[in-house]
């Protein structure tokens, strides 16, 4: 078991590397093959030229950092009866873990319930609610168009198998706004203030996200970091133009090992306010989470038994942020014998 630590390690190494950075304007198989490598090799990449139109996410930006910045009587006002949704204040889940970290969540796949929650988060609750919807929409068709062109590349003759997940009308999606109030020296003053970490905090901890796919948008603030190695962070560069995608455990799953679902974490910076949007695209409930035989293959045996996205999801809301809880949905295998 592997639990995300409060504060940073300063034994912990950051290496500046830049993630594949894939152009969705290039032709569709050249794409198509730069997607897999990429999911192969880091779990993440970048995209550029991605059709999600500018007005779209500025107006979601706007809406995010005009909420975060109403008093946090007002806020609270967001905190929803029908968890996990509405405002969340360093409280990450429901067994423990904190962050410094205020957000929003929704049901993506559930307009009544994002017009529902508007009423409690923005004093035009109409033009709120239609924000997040076109946000989500446009987020959602760019999470489509990469899921099939996964598919497209892995060899699995259906390329929808992947997007019709998400693009389902059950399917169990989410929207999240994280907003990570700047960290002041003073706050810090328990550090090394000769440590490069002297002005930052863990925002969001260590974590691997339970569903298919990532797409995350972020303004010009750094504090995206990924782990691809135990005690090795890789700094994200921040851009507002660009989406950051990662693979989800589902996805893991579903490509038989193939990509990785590969750990993250989100830190504060000193003096800028950080805000990103992350749209996680999930089956429905009832979907069965399996590979596509085309994925399953005598020299890379099926390593998971088949499990709805309910038990998963059940299991993730069960455990610690930091946990991995793909390794419960292994197979167990009778090798060395
Ligand atoms: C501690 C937790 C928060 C989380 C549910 C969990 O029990 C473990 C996974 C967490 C995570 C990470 C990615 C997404 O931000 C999220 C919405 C999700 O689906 O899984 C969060 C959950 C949450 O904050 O509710
Ligand atoms: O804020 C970020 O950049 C990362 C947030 C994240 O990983 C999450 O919400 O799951
Ligand atoms: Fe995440």
């Amino acid at each position: 078991m592997v639990l995300a630590s409060p504060n940073p390690i300063r034994s912990e190494k950051i290496l500046p590397i830049e993630l594949p950075i894939v152009d969705l304007s290039l032709e569709k198989p050249v794409v198509a093959k730069l997607i897999v490598k990429a999911c192969e090799e880091f779990g993440f990449f970048k995209v550029i030229n991605h059709g999600v139109p500018q007005d779209i996410i500025a107006s979601m930006e706007e809406a995010g950092f005009g909420f975060f910045s109403k008093p946090m009587a007002q806020k609270r006002e967001a905190i929803a009866a029908n968890n996990p949704f509405g405002y969340g204040c360093k409280n990450i889940g429901f067994n423990g873990d904190v962050g410094e970290v205020e957000y929003l969540l929704f049901n993506a796949s559930n307009p009544l319930s994002i017009s529902q929650m508007s009423k409690d988060i923005s004093n035009d609750p109409s033009k709120f609610s239609s924000t997040v919807r076109a946000y989500t929409e446009a987020v959602r068709e760019l999470a489509c168009e990469i899921l099939e062109l996964m598919a497209e590349e892995l060899g699995v003759p259906d390329t929808s198998v992947f997007s019709k997940l998400i693009r389902n009308l059950d399917s169990d999606s989410v929207l999240r706004l994280n907003h990570y109030p700047p960290i002041t020296i003073r706050d810090c003053k328990d550090r090394d203030r000769s440590s490069s970490y002297n002005h930052s905090k863990v925002g969001f901890g260590e974590h691997s996200d339970p569903q298919i796919l990532t797409i995350l948008r972020s303004n010009d603030v750094p504090g995206l970091q990924i782990s691809l190695q135990d005690g090795v962070w890789i700094p994200v560069t921040p851009d507002p133009f660009t989406f950051c995608v990662n693979v989800g455990d589902v996805l893991e799953v579903m490509t038989n090992g193939r990509f990785s679902s590969v750990r993250h974490r989100a830190m504060t910076n000193s003096s800028k306010p950080r805000m990103s949007m992350a749209y996680f695209g999930a089956p429905p409930l009832h979907a069965c989470i399996v590979a596509p035989p085309d994925v399953v293959t005598p020299q890379r045996p099926s390593l998971y038994r088949p499990f709805t996205w309910a038990e998963y999801k059940k299991a993730t809301y069960s455990l610690r942020l930091g946990e991995t809880r793909i390794g419960l949905f292994r197979k167990c295998r009778e090798i060395d014998q």
